[in-house]
């Protein structure tokens, strides 16, 4: 695999692969830039070598046609600021308008292209739109690790048309050396955190860790399943009635296996789901009718927080609670500080996934852990130790794969 640091872009007019999938809110504007800010290096490299760049990003799930709340005009001037330069827009990724002003772009200079969703073939891996978004470059450079789980057309099929030109991206090179970090040759005890709302995304990440880990610890919506399944009652609290069965196989798999799992043993409950909803704390598995569990509580938080700030490599996916909600924070914001703390003692951490990578970036803790990940289901199906296509493509047929 090329490493962007191997290539001079010298004179190349680099088509790039990035994803500025970002969260927008009612005005289009960025809630959260990390994507943005982490393929500066990869864009910057480009520039100062004296090369030209082409974005080229999706936004959202458009339904393939254009829809004007997942334009990627509403990054440009974002993205002006970031670079301090002007930056040309083409309302169409594909097409004449689109190729001409590409191959107009002089060094130096940064062409962003419309959502690349906006076209069907996208997503369906086809061959002849990869074929047009290639016209668009001399060198493709993917630095799309977020999106690198998708056999789509800009994110692996494109790269046929750069067979000795195909150059992974800074923000996909340290993606690949941290997820390694924690798959190969993690220091132990290792923790692997889980959380958020739904076990189905994250069973199977959850049955490789038990070959990994020492401990895991689940925490969010999705324990409520493992306590209603353990016979307890859990109100409203968020369910998946047919998970019932996996979580006691799990608890078995990893008793077998030797991995101790903490599940929350108090939980903060609710009686509605508002920021300003009645609380209670109570025993886990003793929910009230009309009540749900919005947070892990404050026995839980000391239990989890110990077995946190005492591992040497954290793996961390998933909120322990709705943190959007000030009142629920909490026990998502302990586990961030037991993960800092650690850090700060010699461990090695990893936030994955986009609503715990938010998380640690909103209280201000992203630069105190080792290694916020870009990547969502990206990262999952990394250490699930599936090959990612968006990496296969990149690799060069006569090296070996990294
Ligand atoms: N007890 C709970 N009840 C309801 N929702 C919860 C609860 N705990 C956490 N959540 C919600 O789970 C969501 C995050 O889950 P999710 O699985 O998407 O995590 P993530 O870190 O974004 O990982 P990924 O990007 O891999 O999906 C948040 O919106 C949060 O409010
Ligand atoms: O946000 C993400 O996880 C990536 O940008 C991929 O987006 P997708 O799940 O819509 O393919």
């Amino acid at each position: 695999m090329i490493t962007i640091d191997q290539y001079n872009f010298q004179g190349k007019r680099a088509l790039v692969r990035v994803d500025f999938n970002v969260p927008l809110n009612s005005n289009f504007e960025i809630t959260d830039d990390t994507r943005i800010r982490a393929a500066v290096p990869t864009i910057r490299k480009i520039l100062n070598d004296g090369g030209s760049v082409v974005l080229m990003s999706h936004l959202g799930r458009p339904k393939g046609g254009p829809e004007e709340k997942y334009s990627l005009k509403h990054l440009l001037k974002p993205l002006e600021e970031t670079f301090q330069l002007p930056i040309q827009f083409a309302p169409d990724c594909i097409g004449s308008e689109a190729v001409e002003m590409a191959n107009n772009l002089q060094p130096g200079q940064i062409l962003l292209v419309e959502n690349l969703r906006f076209h069907k073939e996208e997503e369906q891996g086809n061959q002849i739109f990869a074929e047009k978004l290639s016209l668009l470059g001399e060198v493709y450079v993917n630095d799309a690790f977020g999106t690198a789980h998708r056999a789509h057309a800009s994110t692996a099929i494109v790269a046929d048309y750069f067979p000795h030109d195909k150059v992974c991206g800074s923000v996909m090179q340290a993606e690949l050396e941290n997820a390694q970090r924690v798959l190969s040759y993690a220091d132990r005890p290792y923790t692997a955190i889980m959380g958020g709302a739904k076990i189905s995304d994250k069973i199977q990440v959850i049955e490789q860790l038990l070959d990994r880990v020492d401990n895991l610890i689940i925490g969010g919506g999705m324990s409520y399943t493992f306590a209603k399944a353990q016979g307890g009652t859990i109100g409203n609290s968020l369910l998946e009635e047919d998970k019932q069965s996996f979580t006691l196989e799990l608890l078995k798999k990893a008793e077998e296996k030797g991995v101790k799992i903490y599940l929350p043993s108090d939980t903060v409950i609710a009686d509605a789901f508002d920021n300003n909803a009645n609380t209670q704390v109570v025993t886990s598995g003793t929910i009230p009718d009309g009540w749900m569990g919005l947070d892990i509580g404050p026995d839980t938080i000391a239990t989890f927080s110990e077995v946190v700030r005492t591992s040497k490599t954290i793996l961390w996916n998933g909120p322990m609670g709705v943190f959007e909600f000030e009142n629920f924070a909490t026990g998502t914001k302990a586990i961030a500080e037991a993960v800092v703390e650690a850090t700060k003692n010699g461990a090695y951490s990893l936030i994955g996934g986009g609503d715990s990578a938010a998380a640690v970036t909103q209280m201000g803790h992203s630069h105190d852990v080792s290694y916020v990940s870009t990547g969502g289901g990206a990262l999952l199906e990394y250490m699930e130790g599936k090959q990612l296509p968006g990496v296969l493509a990149l690799q060069m047929e006569e090296t070996p794969l990294t």
